[in-house]
């Protein structure tokens, strides 16, 4: 049997690269020092926090510090980086010592956060597994799912985008990890007690935040996952971009590129994304969306200290994974319009369709690492087959603009020997 271990020992994903250069780590432009003063400072207010603190010896960083540190131009984590699996099981483990709701976006989420500073984003487990989106509801009356963002980050990673902040399963107490321990009335509030007896909270927010949409514990134990926070936006701020092949969020109206089959081209003029490596990264990101089947990428963000030469965040993945017995062909269209795509990302397709390193499996495989899937898979079998028939679905794509078009790959690996890439794809 094949495993991920293998897919990881393959050549596509060991690529030698140069050596990164100062300015390509997103903190070590400050110095250590200075860094941890200011991370410091902004929790010094509260209560609760353990008080001794790291310095600047690696040895004593909490492992969401070392991920931050870890965050460079090229990518947002190091796939080998030992941190990360003490990253993921610090998230699944550490004691929360506040929740709070957290502003921004429309639908619920929470801010949690752990004694050595360390911060989570949460998102609730609002509906079964494998509830399947109702095919009479529009893309943007979704609700998020937990297992989405979890596997989302998992597919990313085996893709080897590694452009997703680490995700994490976990089982909380609502009543003693939430709602004894809030300082956020906004969000202490709302909970209440279910006519079955469960522990319930709904919170304030645009979307599905009332009585009729509650969160709810068994009768207090509720699934969630929790994302790794990236630094703070004083820290690190980002750039938020819209995305050219925008949804119109609208019943009716239907987006430019929905209607101009030649949209590509005014794209390819369009700064930034006439210039280096954007549009193959957009499209990336497209191939990652249509795999899950994310109709919601309406924006991605990427951080400011790299200006245009960094790759994309693929942030909120809460509305992949919606269904299963269908794909929607739309998520493709840069790939489709374009004609574009990376040669490493290619390769690294052509190889997960491979029956020895089929996406499913290695995805199953990844998917088991995380913690929930003792409760149960965090994609049921239909979902993973979904994966094989989508990646089926995008290689058919590159072969139709291939049989039409030069051109077509981007050739980002042309400092290797093919023999190199290709031993066995
Ligand atoms: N891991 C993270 N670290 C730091 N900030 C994050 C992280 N994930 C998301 N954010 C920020 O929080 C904002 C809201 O998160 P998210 O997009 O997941 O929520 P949402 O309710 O689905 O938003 P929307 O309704 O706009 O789609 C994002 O725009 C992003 O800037
Ligand atoms: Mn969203």
């Amino acid at each position: 049997m094949i495993s991920l271990e293998e897919l990881f020992k393959h050549p596509l994903y060991n690529l030698p690269r140069p050596a990164l250069q100062e300015d390509d780590w997103l903190l070590r432009l400050k110095t250590d020092a200075e860094l941890i003063l200011s991370y410091r400072q902004s929790a010094s207010e509260e209560e609760g926090y353990d008080k001794t603190s790291w310095t600047t010896d690696k040895e004593t960083h909490p492992p969401w510090l070392r991920f931050h540190l870890g965050i460079s131009r090229r990518e947002l984590y190091d796939r080998k980086d030992l941190n990360l699996a003490q990253l993921t099981h610090y998230l699944a483990t550490e004691r929360i010592l506040g929740a709070v709701q957290k502003k921004g976006g429309t639908q619920l989420k929470l801010l949690v956060s752990f004694p050595n500073y360390g911060q989570a984003l949460l998102k609730p487990m609002r509906q079964s597994r494998d509830a399947e989106t109702d095919v009479n509801l529009f893309y943007f009356s979704d609700f998020e799912r937990h297992n989405a963002e979890i596997a989302g980050f998992h597919l990313d990673r085996v893709l080897g985008f590694n452009r997703i902040p680490p995700v994490v399963g976990r089982l909380i107490n609502v009543t003693t990890e939430i709602r004894d321990i809030t300082t956020d009335e906004r969000l202490s509030r709302t909970f209440f007690t279910s006519p079955a007896g469960n522990v319930c909270f709904y919170g304030q927010c645009e979307y599905y935040c009332s009585t009729e949409n509650p969160v709810c514990g068994r009768p207090h134990v509720l699934e969630v996952s929790l994302a790794t926070m990236l630094p703070d936006l004083s820290l690190a701020p980002r750039r938020s971009w819209r995305s050219p092949w925008r949804r119109s969020y609208s019943r009716t109206k239907l987006a430019q590129w929905e209607k101009d089959s030649a949209y590509c081209d005014t794209v390819k003029k369009t700064p930034p994304y006439n210039h280096g490596t954007r549009l193959v990264d957009l499209i990336d990101m497209a191939v990652l969306d249509f795999l899950m089947s994310n109709m919601d990428r309406h924006h991605y963000e990427t951080f400011e200290e790299f200006g245009n030469d960094t790759f994309l965040l693929h942030l909120d993945n809460g509305r992949a994974f919606g269904r299963h017995s269908q794909d929607e062909p739309s998520i493709l269209a840069p790939l489709a319009q374009c004609c574009r795509i990376r040669r490493s990302t290619l390769l690294r397709l052509r190889l997960l369709s491979h029956p020895d390193f089929r996406l499913s499996d290695v995805m199953r495989e990844s998917l088991a690492q995380d913690p929930l899937t003792a409760v149960a898979p965090l994609l049921s079998e239909p979902h993973l087959s979904a994966l094989d028939r989508r990646l089926a679905t995008v290689l058919g794509v590159v072969q139709t603009c291939q049989d039409t078009n030069t051109d077509v790959v981007y050739n980002d690996l042309d400092q290797y020997e093919d023999q190199q890439l290709e031993d066995d794809s």
